[in-house]
């Protein structure tokens, strides 16, 4: 009797991956909407004139505010009123920003006063990329935010229970979000006449969608905080101090997972986001069949990062995943510099994909649930968003860097050496994580789970 009553929300397990499910399918509609347009980057110069400098740029501005400090607000926001609050104004902003980035690309708006004015100034980005990139600015806000709320109610809910599994899981759908739009974004515009606008329309009402999720799962939440006996429970324990920043700064260990998350992320999606062009000009095929081939990138690592987290979870081994995963990696970019061009064949792509689609499972299945291993508890929310904000730094310049080095080059052989370079810095930094993890015994080799 005493065990029903003491029994919590999240001591079900229906009812905690219930939950995960919720807020891991608003990820989903997130990753989507992401990638929505990298599938169909010669579509959009053909019909907007982006070139691929225009690319750079609109894909930087996912980045553009968080880097310029909301991600740091952010982390205070999430500390200071909870994981409901931001949830539910992470996913809001997400809906914004979509829906600016709908109008920026709709046919109506090009014959706008307002889209001439846009064009007027800075001219080598047309009113349509400012718009968009504007919408892609705020919707990045949320996405972020939602990015940290996410994590921190996985630790909430799997507390001592299947956090890496969880944290993989959610990696996993996020993931199937990639796949399904790198399928269906392409099929979409064909449907709709060559359209751009059709593709990002249908991922915005999947936006709302997730927005709903969100509420029911602040709903849970609400429920879960009152059966602690916390009514107000939403509200952090602690107070965020400007010290708790400091606190994180000075930590050696943060530094090397906050450098390595940069450095390998920012040679993992801002190539996503040139991977369609990248394989339509190396193997002459057309954006579907590129879109086809790329999709299969995020599916092994969704099959693979639950997997792996799960391991974790039982065998450990975080810092050696680390390492393997980087180094898995800088052979996948070489091989896209060097041997893809000489062998242009569609299964040797497919081989290469894969191969990196285990390296983005190995790598994201180690980091995350390492965090909390090196840093308190009561600061793991800013914790999160500062690696955020960091890793976004790379996010927003790489892309930027690849659209101007592949419009000085045309050709994607430098941009590759690039992504290959970053690759062997983080390899650097993980060989470094683990020694350093040796002699200060901060456990990211040990199991979570002591079975
Ligand atoms: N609960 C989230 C864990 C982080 C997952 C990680 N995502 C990120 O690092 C984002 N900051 C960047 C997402 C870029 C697309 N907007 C991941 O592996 O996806």
């Amino acid at each position: 009797m005493t065990e029903a009553i003491q029994r919590k929300l999240n001591d079900s397990a229906a009812a905690r991956w219930t939950a995960l499910v919720l807020i891991a399918l608003a990820m989903f509609f997130a990753y989507m909407f992401v990638d929505v347009m990298s599938p169909l980057q010669s579509l959009i110069e053909s019909e907007r004139g982006w070139d691929s400098g225009v690319f750079g740029t609109y894909a930087a501005s996912e980045y553009i505010l968080n880097v310029c400090g909301f991600l740091i607000l952010a982390g205070i926001i999430l500390d200071k009123c909870g994981i409901r609050f931001t949830g539910i104004l992470s996913t809001s902003l997400m809906v914004i920003g979509a829906s600016i980035k709908y109008i920026g690309v709709s046919d109506w708006f090009q014959a706008t006063a307002m889209c001439s004015w846009l064009d007027s100034w800075w001219t080598t980005l047309p009113g349509s990329a400012k718009m968009a990139s504007f919408g892609f600015m705020v919707f990045g806000c949320g996405c972020e935010m939602a990015g940290i709320t996410v994590s921190k109610a996985i630790a909430k809910w799997f507390k001592g229970k299947e956090m890496a599994l969880a944290m993989g899981l959610e990696m996993a759908i996020a993931r199937l979000g990639v796949f399904a739009v790198f399928s269906v974004s392409p099929k979409i515009a064909t449907q709709f006449d060559n359209s751009v606008v059709a593709p990002i329309a249908f991922c915005t009402v999947l936006l709302i969608i997730g927005l709903i999720n969100f509420i029911v799962f602040s709903v849970m939440d609400a429920k879960l905080d009152k059966q602690l006996g916390e009514a107000n429970s939403d509200e952090p324990t602690e107070e965020f101090k400007v010290s708790d920043l400091g606190r994180i700064f000075s930590s050696k260990m943060f530094w090397i997972v906050a450098l390595l998350c940069v450095l390998y992320y920012s040679a993992i999606f801002p190539f996503q986001r040139y991977a369609t062009n990248y394989l339509e000009v190396t193997l002459h095929i057309e954006k579907e069949a590129a879109a086809d081939l790329f999709r299969w990138f995020p599916i092994l690592a969704m099959i693979l990062t639950p997997v792996l987290g799960s391991f974790l979870d039982h065998k450990g081994k975080g810092a050696t995943m680390l390492m393997l995963g980087s180094l898995i990696m800088i052979a996948c970019h070489l091989s896209f510099a060097f041997l893809l061009p000489i062998y242009p064949n569609e299964w040797f792509a497919l081989l290469i994909i894969v191969i990196l689609g285990v390296s983005f499972s190995l790598v994201p299945a180690a980091l995350w649930p390492s965090v909390p291993k090196i840093i308190d508890p009561v600061i793991l929310g800013s914790a999160y968003s500062l690696i955020f904000w960091i890793q976004n730094i790379g996010l927003c310049f790489v892309p930027l860097i690849i659209g101007m080095t592949l419009k000085a080059t045309g050709g994607y052989l430098v941009p590759m050496l690039i992504f290959a370079s970053l690759g062997v810095l983080a390899l650097i930094l993980s060989f470094a994580l683990k020694a350093f993890d040796k002699k200060k015994g901060f456990g990211l080799e040990e199991p979570n789970i002591k079975e």
